[in-house]
């Protein structure tokens, strides 16, 4: 670093010294191509994986009133709302509600989670366009979080799959657990890559990895996409970061690295799923947007209105954003 500084330097540019091969590769290596994209998808989950976890109730018009805060601040895919049981994931019980009330703007591509059938059934009724499904590579996890085998949630899978075709909806997939699960521990990357495959050839038009209790490295994340994209184009898959030991940035940095330019973030860093105990919140949206429009990657979004969102559904919920964007801008 200080020996780049010092080359950058008009005045020693000139010097004999950078004439030398050695320093010259350096300055070249350390300013030469850039590694990842010029643009990045930023899928907002802060609707759904944001407030599932919340334990009091927060009403269907600060939900609706959330999505449009993320839209205005130029977020073009956001998961809404999920098609779950109610008993299981009580804060999503007013899923037709918020897709009934949410003003669809152009552009925007407003995802709901389903698990199966009877999730797609109710999600047709609301004019949901798009569904994302969601399996792991962990058995456990598995039944603890659908009640179902791994291949019990593959046969749940191919129905909705079929009937979404069906009925023209388009299908984003998920695949939880792909470095670590909260039942048990280390999951193989070959494992991932397998119900990655699956989704993808199935017909999932792309599918989001993820890191469910944030437990991922750039190492293991680096092994994860190397033995993902055996089977699945990195154009076709997303990260999905929890930023539970502080890993998610470099590991969302490895991912761009590796050719993937679509990642899922939350608003205010909130999330967490309830059956992955241990797990917290997402990456923040605004640590995200931070990160990627300081290397020059543009994403639509404007960082000032993520920030002040943040505060919105931070201050409703009675907590402060888990970010430190948020604390480090001054609030609009
Ligand atoms: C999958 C089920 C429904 C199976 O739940 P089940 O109890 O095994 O289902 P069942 O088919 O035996 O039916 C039992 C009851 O549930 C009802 N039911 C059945 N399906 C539905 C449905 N779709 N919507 C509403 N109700 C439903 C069904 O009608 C019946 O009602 P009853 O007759 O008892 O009154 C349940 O286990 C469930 O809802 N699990 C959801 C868990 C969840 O939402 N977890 C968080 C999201 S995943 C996540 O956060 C990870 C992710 C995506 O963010 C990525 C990452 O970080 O890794």
């Amino acid at each position: 670093m200080i020996v780049h500084r010092v080359l950058r330097s008009s005045m020693l540019r000139k010097h004999a010294i950078c004439q030398k091969p050695f320093l010259y590769r350096l300055l070249k290596q350390e300013s030469g191509p850039r590694n990842w994209p010029n643009t990045v998808k930023v899928v907002e989950v802060g609707p759904r994986d944001g407030l599932q976890n919340e334990p009091t109730n927060v009403p269907t018009d600060v939900k609706v009133d959330l999505i449009s805060r993320l839209v205005d601040a130029g977020i073009k895919e956001i998961e809404t709302t999920s098609f779950v049981s109610a008993k299981w994931v009580p804060q999503m019980g007013d899923n037709r509600e918020v897709m009934k009330t949410l003003t669809r703007a152009p552009g925007v591509n407003y995802v709901a989670l389903v698990p199966n059938l009877k999730g797609l059934e109710s999600a047709e009724t609301v004019q949901t366009e798009t569904i994302a499904l969601f399996l792991a590579a962990s058995e456990s996890f598995s039944r603890k979080n659908t009640n179902c085998s791994i291949e019990e949630s593959k046969e749940r899978a191919r129905a909705v799959l079929e009937r979404a075709r069906a009925v023209g909806m388009r299908v984003r997939g998920y695949v939880s657990c792909i470095c670590g699960c909260p039942y048990e521990g280390k999951i193989e990357p070959q494992k991932v890559a397998q119900i990655a495959k699956f989704l993808y050839e199935e017909g999932c038009y792309e599918v989001s990895l993820g890191d469910t209790i944030g437990t991922g490295t750039p190492a293991s994340i680096a092994a994860v996409l190397a033995e993902v994209t055996k089977y699945v184009p990195a154009d076709k898959l997303a990260l999905h970061c929890h930023n539970t030991y502080g890993q998610a940035l470099p590991n969302i940095f490895m991912g761009l690295q590796m050719g993937v330019n679509v990642f899922d973030s939350s608003v205010g860093g909130l999330g967490g799923c309830p059956y992955a105990k241990g797990a917290s919140g997402n990456v923040a949206t605004e640590d995200l947007v931070y990160m990627l429009h300081g290397m020059g990657i543009e994403t639509g979004v404007d960082l000032n209105k993520i920030v002040s969102t943040a505060h919105f559904i931070c201050s409703t919920l009675g907590k402060q954003p888990q970010s430190n964007v948020s604390k480090a801008l001054p609030r609009l």
